[in-house]
């Protein structure tokens, strides 16, 4: 088994000696870190090959290799792979993990249904601006005292999502929301895990024996449930035809394509739709404002920039909208910075070639997965001036204007790239000004350091930290 094993290793990238059973996940130590990743590139190069048990997965390092891999032959590789644990968690259906059909149907109409709710547009905006508007009022009851800002963030962020998808919002002490919220944090605390990889690998034994994949399953039931009831009372209220949310739009679209041979539109899709719209919604954004929110702990100096442009450039009474962004480039140019340093997401979701293809030169046959690290395109030392240093330097030109850059792949490449990127980016921005115009966030009297090290997980989440909201 293993000269097998090392003949079906020839003309693969190179990497680490593959093993029957475990393959050579034994290198990297049963996990995906920033390190191991590193070490394995340093080692084997950007395009390098680890085995998951018997499959390859051809991991792709720095801008280049990811740049190229995802999207040179990009239908090639926009397959998810089909493992154990995603099975248990989606079995092939809705958007994040599905493919073929179903993925091409869902996805499309995904990213149709959130235009016309209004991702991009004043509709969305709304919706924004109101969460925004609750997370001020819940900073300002605090009166300047110490607060740690992650349940108040998750809670903004999940109802911009609730209200885009269910059509409404939920109250900051709902029951059902908190348990919702748990529901999700027990799965994203799973992904990535080293339990998470050991369960794909012994799958006999991780049905029986892994109490983090029992509840993960348990709490993907729960959330299910959850969606079906919503569904349901989305029927009894009967709005077919004048849809005001995603579900309404769903139960359209089922009625629209009920006697087409190959649709994949059903509860079933609907159900992992919503919930795949929800698991990449909530949990990365809401990240991404805590990490928001302690670097202007963290960078003084920035914070004051960015108050200074608001300031100067909006009156106290404006609502902010996503087209402000024009008018502020440096404030943009922080908040694009701040999803470049925070860097959340370490790789993406791992991608399967559909056909035999060819990635940087190496054939490679239908199967095979790929795994790109997000994270190595973001701190590439060729493609950014200080990668290591907080600077929105790196998004402005030398006369102060935004500009984008080639190498921000925060949100991926190619077919399989986040669809929500855009209602991302008016969250981030629209929360942001409103609480930076309305505060001045400093640490609580006695804390003399800012810890911005990471909590490493599915998402890379700051440690656990307080506040204080002084009204300006
Ligand atoms: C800061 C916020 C966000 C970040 C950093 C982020 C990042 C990502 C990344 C890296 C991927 C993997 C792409 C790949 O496999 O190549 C992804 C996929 C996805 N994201 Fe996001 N995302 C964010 C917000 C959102 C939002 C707001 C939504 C929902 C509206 C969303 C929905 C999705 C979905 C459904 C996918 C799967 C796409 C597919 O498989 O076709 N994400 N995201």
């Amino acid at each position: 088994q293993f000269l097998k094993l090392q003949w079906k290793s020839r003309g693969f990238p190179p990497g680490p000696t593959p093993f029957p059973i475990v393959g050579s996940m034994w290198w990297v130590k049963f996990r995906t870190d920033h390190g191991s990743l590193r070490k394995m590139a340093k080692t084997y190069g950007n395009i390098c090959t680890l085995w998951l048990g018997h499959r390859p997965v051809v991991v792709l390092y720095g801008f280049q290799a990811v740049k190229d891999g995802l999207t040179t032959n990009s239908e090639d590789v926009s397959g998810r792979l089909q493992t154990f644990v995603f099975n248990k968690l989606a079995n092939g259906k809705g958007i994040l993990v599905s493919n073929g059909l179903i993925w091409k149907q869902q996805r499309h109409f995904g990213i149709g249904a959130l235009r016309k709710l209004g991702m991009g547009n004043k509709g969305m905006e709304r919706g924004i601006q109101t969460e925004a508007h609750y997370l001020v009022e819940f900073f300002r009851d605090k009166d300047g005292k110490a607060v740690d800002p992650s349940f108040p963030i998750v809670h903004a962020v999940s109802n911009v999502i609730c209200a885009v998808v269910f059509g409404h919002r939920f109250s900051l002490e709902d029951e059902t929301f908190r348990q919702l919220i748990e529901a999700y944090n027990a799965i994203v605390a799973f992904g990535n895990s080293r339990i998470y990889f050991i369960s794909e690998i012994f799958t006999w034994a991780a049905e029986r024996l892994s109490g983090s994949l029992q509840k993960a399953v348990f709490s993907r039931d729960f959330v299910c449930s959850f969606v079906r009831q919503e569904i349901k009372s989305h029927r009894e209220k009967g709005r077919i035809g004048e849809p005001e949310d995603f579900i309404d739009f769903y139960l359209d679209q089922i009625e629209k394509t009920k006697n087409i041979p190959n649709s994949t539109f059903d509860e079933d899709n609907m159900v992992q739709s919503v919930f795949d719209l929800f698991f990449g919604g909530t949990e990365t954004t809401a990240t991404t404002l805590r990490w928001a929110l302690l670097y202007m702990l963290a960078y003084p100096d920035i914070q004051e920039k960015v108050q200074k442009e608001l300031d100067a450039v909006l009156s106290p009474s404006h609502l902010i909208c996503y087209e402000d962004r024009k008018k502020l480039p440096y404030t943009n140019a922080v908040v694009h910075e701040i999803l470049r340093f925070s860097s959340i997401v370490l790789i993406t979701i791992p991608r399967e070639t559909v056909k035999d293809t060819t990635v940087l030169g190496y054939r490679l046959p239908k199967g095979t997965l790929i795994m790109a690290n997000i994270d190595s395109t973001l701190f590439d030392p060729d493609y950014w001036e200080t990668p290591h240093q907080f600077n929105p330097g790196h998004f402005l030109d030398k006369d102060g204007n935004f500009v984008t850059r080639e190498a921000f792949l925060a949100f991926s490449a190619g077919h399989r790239a986040c669809l929500g990127e855009v209602l991302a980016k008016m969250e981030l921005f629209i929360i942001f000004c409103r609480l930076l115009q309305t505060f001045k966030f400093t640490t609580p009297e006695g804390v003399k350091e800012v810890n911005t090290d990471f909590v490493f997980g599915s998402t890379m989440k700051p440690h656990p930290y307080k506040l204080c909201a002084v009204p300006r």
